[in-house]
């Protein structure tokens, strides 16, 4: 991975005009750094994929990465399952980030059946699959498209299949709310982001990346038919739910 050491610096100089925070050539260049110095637990939750596919993947079955940026989740699983235990596809709308995550899925991972397509989540046709992970990708889409993507995902999945769902968060009550994000603003400043860069890039991101509540979320999950869904990770505001198809 050539350029996954640029730092990222996007938003480190005053701009006349902060533009709509986009998945474009500037941000793959500096994507790894970039999510991870601001998504608290963002190793942790990767490290996990494999753990729970261990337990949950049928051998064999079919993985669909929903919004992969540059295939991390498909590094990580590749990094722990042998070729023959699961088929990856990885899903992005970004020109940029496809083809970086296919130049690096191809030279990590050789033996994996691993395939990146460039698409469209709520429009793309499913085939059957084992486990859909859809990492910090749902807070991207219009809240009004949601409801039917999680419909589609859960007639998608097998039966004893599992959707992992990774999200920024926004708590219920208004206190609890303004701690976090106050305390996710520290956490962005100990890893090296000035006030101006998470001032502009909060800017960047109104109205973009758009956080439900984890009640939200539990209560579309069970709308979408999943029998059963828990929260297995939380970090400041950063969460990850797990869902079960009967
Ligand atoms: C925060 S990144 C996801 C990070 C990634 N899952 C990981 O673990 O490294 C969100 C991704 O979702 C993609 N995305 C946003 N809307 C999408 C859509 N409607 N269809 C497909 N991909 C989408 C963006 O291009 C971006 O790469
Ligand atoms: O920087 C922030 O405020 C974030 O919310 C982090 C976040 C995300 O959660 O998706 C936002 C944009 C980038 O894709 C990477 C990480």
């Amino acid at each position: 991975m050539s350029d996954a050491s640029y730092r990222d610096a996007i938003f480190s100089t005053p701009l006349d005009r902060v533009a709509r925070f986009s998945f474009d050539e500037q941000v793959v260049a500096c994507f790894p750094d970039m999510i991870r110095r601001s998504v608290p637990g963002y190793g942790q939750i990767l490290g996990m994929l494999g753990v729970i596919a261990e337990r949950h993947l049928r051998h064999g079955a079919r993985v669909y990465d929903l919004g992969c940026s540059l295939g991390a989740a498909g590094l990580a699983l590749a990094g722990r399952l042998p070729p023959a235990a699961f088929d990856y596809t990885g899903v992005d709308l970004s020109p940029a980030m496809v083809s970086r995550a296919r130049e690096t899925l191809d030279s990590e991972c050789p033996e994996h059946a691993i395939s990146v397509v460039e698409g469209d989540i709520r429009t793309l046709d499913y085939r059957p699959a084992g486990m859909i992970l859809l990492n910090f990708t749902l807070q991207f889409l219009p809240p009004a498209d949601r409801d039917a993507l999680m419909r589609r995902l859960h007639e998608a999945l097998e039966p004893g299949g599992v959707l992992i769902l990774s999200e920024k968060i926004r708590a219920a009550d208004e206190q609890e709310n303004a701690w976090l994000v106050e305390r996710y603003h520290d956490f962005k400043r100990a890893n090296g982001y000035s006030d101006l860069e998470i001032s502009q890039k909060r800017t960047a991101l109104e109205n973009v990346l758009i956080p439900d509540s984890l009640e939200a979320h539990h209560a579309r999950l069970a709308e979408a038919g999943f029998s059963r869904s828990l929260t297995w990770f939380q970090f400041l505001n950063f969460a990850s739910l797990i869902a079960f198809k009967e």
